[in-house]
């Protein structure tokens, strides 16, 4: 009973060891401890198996010596391999009462006797679920075999060695099972955590950290809620109410991360169910934003794709003939295909005829070396109209770096491309009459030059410069003058072969390149069919125009330095055709450069004399018809040339025109002029009415009558003694404005006459219209008045028509008793003329003056017939007798 007692405290004791999970060795000891007290002179061991159970290992043992555990090692599970090795591989009891002849321990023989080892029971250690754990084996130090009671103890001990294995086992596993769920949670990317029904964190793993900014000591115990925003909090909550179920639910939410910043999350949570319980719950948040942010992006950049007004195309170059696989909306719009209709065909049916090989071979080229691209080209929409494609073409590639697509992008630059080319037609064309400019025909000359050069062809250059055309332009206006210029540009190109070029240069000069001519003559015959050409009338609306043209020709020479020169030759030589009278041509030659050179010495010259003021202003008497008094004088401008002594006006006033010189020569002119007044009245020569030649120049400037004004002011002159006279042209451009300041001149006092008049295109009826007081008969009528009819009844129809208008009429180069006679038979007003008074200079008039001047009658003039008053009512006397 004592020893039953005792056998069950040891096992006891073993079983408190097993439960108190202490180390297996230490519990193997142990049992063989025990065993060895309750089989007396037994010596205990244990062999374990491995996890394939071929194999027993592992001898633990308190009695046997190291050195036999040690030599016995490893022991396959066999028949014939000793007690344990058979005792596995039977899974039964094996007993060896003499191992010195057991034929089962061959092998082991030796080492047996060696260690004093004569028997050896070993017992088959098995689990719970019959999985052979190892043996448990007694040795003697004689031949023998057990006892019941001794077989018992080795059956117990095996069954406590099971015990403790598997306990050892289970431990194992359960701890490996904890690491794994331990490094699932400490390594997973995720946060991954756990609430408890309160919802207050009890675990978190190191992403909860990164995740939420908060130290995994400050996460736990905090309530969940104080990461979500408010609006969110109670729909999780009623998830985590409504989780009773033990379900696993999932939701999104954005948390606010410690560093303030928005945090997308997507919440897996599971239910931790403990004996049929819910006592919380596992989370798994995974970190959204990066993805939200990409899928935001990705969104953002399909729409703009979408969206965009230039037409995409995406192609997949992994497949044969790189097919497209998107076109955008845009791609439609531009190209007239629909996408299903473009969607897995090449982009190359959008080229056609007049598509640029060059450019398409770069679109080429770079395909194949898989770089971008940018080529403009020459494309075909569905209909077959043409447009310009701006193709931008990249490669796209993938993780690998190849290229997996081309994306291309369309810009339609037809627009574009038609203003450059309107822009480079305008950079090269006159606008009115489409003919090439002064630009494009020096191009030309420069090409057919060289040629001309080159194949020993005649060349000429012919500039021609309209007659007359100024005047229509002047007096019928712009438009009427736009298309007289065509219809001209018409006639000369008609004229003209293909080779050959027609330029207009500005307002109505044209140039003609004939490159191609067998011989000089070739260019005169041409322009004398040219001329009389530009002579046939032009029919602008209801008006019949005519107009001349004066032509200037040059030919290519040899020593020709620069091919422009010829320009300028031609243009020279124009020059002097319209100086001998118009609807001429003139060649040019080396004396007609020599006069340019003069010109440009007088323009010269006279920009000295306006500098130095080296003018002076002669003045020729103006008198009453009737009573012979001196009634105004006109001021007519000398300039004495230091070398060439004095000039004509007629030379150096259009000279002047033409340079613009005339501006500040007028403002000298009027100047002077309303000194001299004031100086002959102050001397007591009496106050006079100057008459000042207005050019039209300074008429049309902005501060004319600012000038005008200040003149007078600075002067003392009385606006009542100074007259203005003007040419028909004058008023007939910007009508408007012209009368406009005929009118503030009136306000001002300042008289005005209309000189030269009958050679314009104005009719006397226009007259009646402006603020006017005077016209001047040209000379050219007075000189034949008296011999030619025509010229007589012309000088009465104005002299009449102008009495009805309430006009006084002078007339100006009466240079013999007749004209005289005549004009005066008809009423004219006032007279000039040398045959009164030549211009003279102040000094000499105020000897004239001293002569004639306040002496009716002395000039012998004829009464006027009807008794017209010369005086028109209102006007200032022509003389203040006062002084
Ligand atoms: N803008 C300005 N033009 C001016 C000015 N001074 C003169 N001129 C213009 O120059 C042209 C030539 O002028 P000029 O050589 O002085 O000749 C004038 C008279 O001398 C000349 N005239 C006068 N009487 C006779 C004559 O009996 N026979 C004849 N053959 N010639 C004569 O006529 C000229 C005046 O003409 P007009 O001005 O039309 O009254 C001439 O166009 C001048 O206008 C100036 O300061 N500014």
């Amino acid at each position: 009973m004592a020893r039953t007692q005792r056998h069950l405290r040891a096992q006891q004791r073993v079983q408190t060891l097993i439960a108190r999970d202490q180390p297996l060795k230490e519990t193997l000891k142990a049992i063989c401890r025990i065993v060895e007290v309750q089989v007396p002179g037994g010596i205990a061991s244990i062999m374990l198996c491995d996890e394939a159970q071929q194999r027993l290992e592992q001898l633990h043992s308190v009695s046997l010596p190291q050195a036999y555990c040690g030599a016995v090692g490893s022991v396959e599970i066999g028949p014939d391999n000793g007690a344990c090795g058979r005792a596995a591989y039977l899974r039964d009891f094996v007993i060896c009462t003499d191992l010195a002849n057991d034929p089962r321990w061959v092998g082991y023989h030796a080492l047996a006797a060696r260690h004093g080892l004569r028997a050896c029971w070993s017992y088959p250690v098995v689990g719970s679920n019959q999985q052979l754990l190892g043996t448990f084996a007694i040795y003697y130090h004689q031949p023998g075999e057990p006892t019941r009671s001794d077989r018992r103890r080795v059956i117990e001990a095996a069954e406590l060695v099971s015990l403790a294995v598997e306990r050892e086992r289970n431990r194992r596993a359960l701890k490996e099972n904890e690491q794994r769920y331990r490094s699932m949670f400490t390594y997973h990317p995720d946060a991954v955590f756990s609430l408890d029904l309160e919802g207050h964190f009890t675990t978190a793993n190191a992403a909860c950290s990164s995740v939420t900014g908060y130290a995994l000591e400050q996460l736990i115990g905090l309530h969940f809620s104080r990461l979500v925003q408010h609006k969110d909090r109670e729909h999780i909550e009623s998830l985590y109410r409504d989780a009773d179920r033990g379900e696993a639910f999932r939701y999104s939410v954005t948390i606010q991360h410690r560093e303030n910043r928005s945090v997308s999350l997507d919440v897996t949570n599971l239910p931790i169910v403990v004996n049929e319980r819910i006592i919380g719950f596992y989370g798994i948040a995974k970190d959204m934003t990066e993805q939200h942010r990409r899928e935001t992006e990705l969104r953002i950049l399909q729409r703009s794709v979408e969206a965009s007004i230039n037409g995409i195309i995406i192609t997949d170059a992994r497949l044969p003939g790189n097919p497209i696989i998107y076109v955008n909306e845009a791609f439609e719009r531009i190209t007239g295909y629909r996408r299903d209709e473009v969607l897995g065909s090449n982009g190359n049916f959008l080229q056609g005829a007049e598509t640029d090989p060059a450019a398409l071979a770069q679109l080429k080229q770079a395909i194949a070396e898989q770089r971008e691209i940018n080529v403009t080209l020459c494309c075909y929409r569905k209909d077959g109209s043409p447009f310009w494609n701006s193709l931008y073409l990249a490669p796209v590639r993938d993780d690998s770096g190849s290229v997996s697509h081309f994306i291309g992008i369309q810009h339609d630059i037809s627009e574009r491309k038609a203003y450059e080319a309107k822009l480079s037609y305008h950079a090269s064309h006159d606008a009115l009459t489409g003919l090439a400019n002064r630009s494009l025909f020096e191009d030309h000359l420069l090409h057919d030059v060289l040629l001309a050069q080159r194949h020993g062809c005649h060349l000429a250059v012919l500039f021609l410069d309209l007659d007359d055309f100024k005047p229509i332009n002047d007096s019928l206006g712009h438009e009427v003058g736009d298309q007289v210029l065509i219809q001209a540009a018409q006639r000369l190109g008609e004229a003209l072969n293909p080779g050959d070029t027609l330029a207009r240069f500005g307002s109505d000069e044209f140039v003609i390149l004939l490159p191609e001519l067998e011989r000089e003559e070739q260019a005169i015959h041409l322009v004398e069919q040219l001329l009389p050409s530009i002579r046939r009338p032009y029919r602008v609306g209801e008006h019949e125009l005519y107009i001349g043209a004066s032509v200037g020709i040059a030919f290519l020479r040899e020593g020709l330095e620069n091919p422009v020169e010829l320009i300028q030759q031609a243009d020279m030589a124009m020059y002097r055709a319209k100086q001998k009278g118009r609807n001429a041509w003139e060649c040019f030659t080396s004396d007609i450069n020599d006069e340019v050179s003069e010109r440009m010495a007088l323009r010269n010259d006279l920009q000295e004399a306006i500098e130095a003021e080296n003018f002076e202003l002669h003045y020729q008497p103006l008198l009453c018809a009737r009573s012979g008094e001196v009634v105004g004088f006109e001021a007519l401008v000398r300039w004495k040339h230091p070398v060439k002594g004095y000039l004509s006006p007629g030379l150096f006033i259009p000279l002047a025109e033409d340079t613009g010189q005339i501006g500040p020569i007028s403002e000298w002119v009027l100047r002077q002029a309303c000194r001299d007044m004031c100086r002959l009245a102050a001397e007591g020569y009496g106050r006079y009415r100057v008459s000042v030649n207005l050019s039209p120049l300074q008429f049309r400037r902005a501060n004319f009558l600012t000038n005008l004004q200040q003149a007078l002011l600075e002067t003392g002159l009385s606006a009542d003694y100074l007259e203005l006279e003007l040419t028909e042209g004058v008023l007939m451009t910007d009508t408007a404005a012209a009368v406009e300041t005929l009118h503030q001149l009136r306000d001002m006092g300042v008289e005005v006459s209309i000189d030269d008049f009958g050679t314009g295109f104005s009719s006397l009826s226009y007259l009646k219209q402006l603020p006017i007081g005077k016209i001047k008969i040209d000379r050219s009528f007075v000189r034949d008045v008296t011999v030619n009819r025509h010229d007589g009844a012309i000088v009465q129809g104005i002299i009449s028509m102008a009495h009805h208008l309430g006009l006084l009429v002078v007339a100006e180069g009466i240079e013999e008793a007749e004209q005289r006679d005549f004009l005066a038979a008809h009423g004219c007003d006032v007279f000039q003329g040398f045959f009164f008074a030549r211009p003279m200079p102040l000094v000499k008039l105020q000897d004239y003056l001293k002569q004639w001047g306040g002496v009716p009658g002395r000039h012998d003039i004829l009464p006027v017939p009807n008794g017209r008053e010369v005086l028109a009512a209102g006007a200032p006397s022509w003389r203040d007798d006062n002084h």
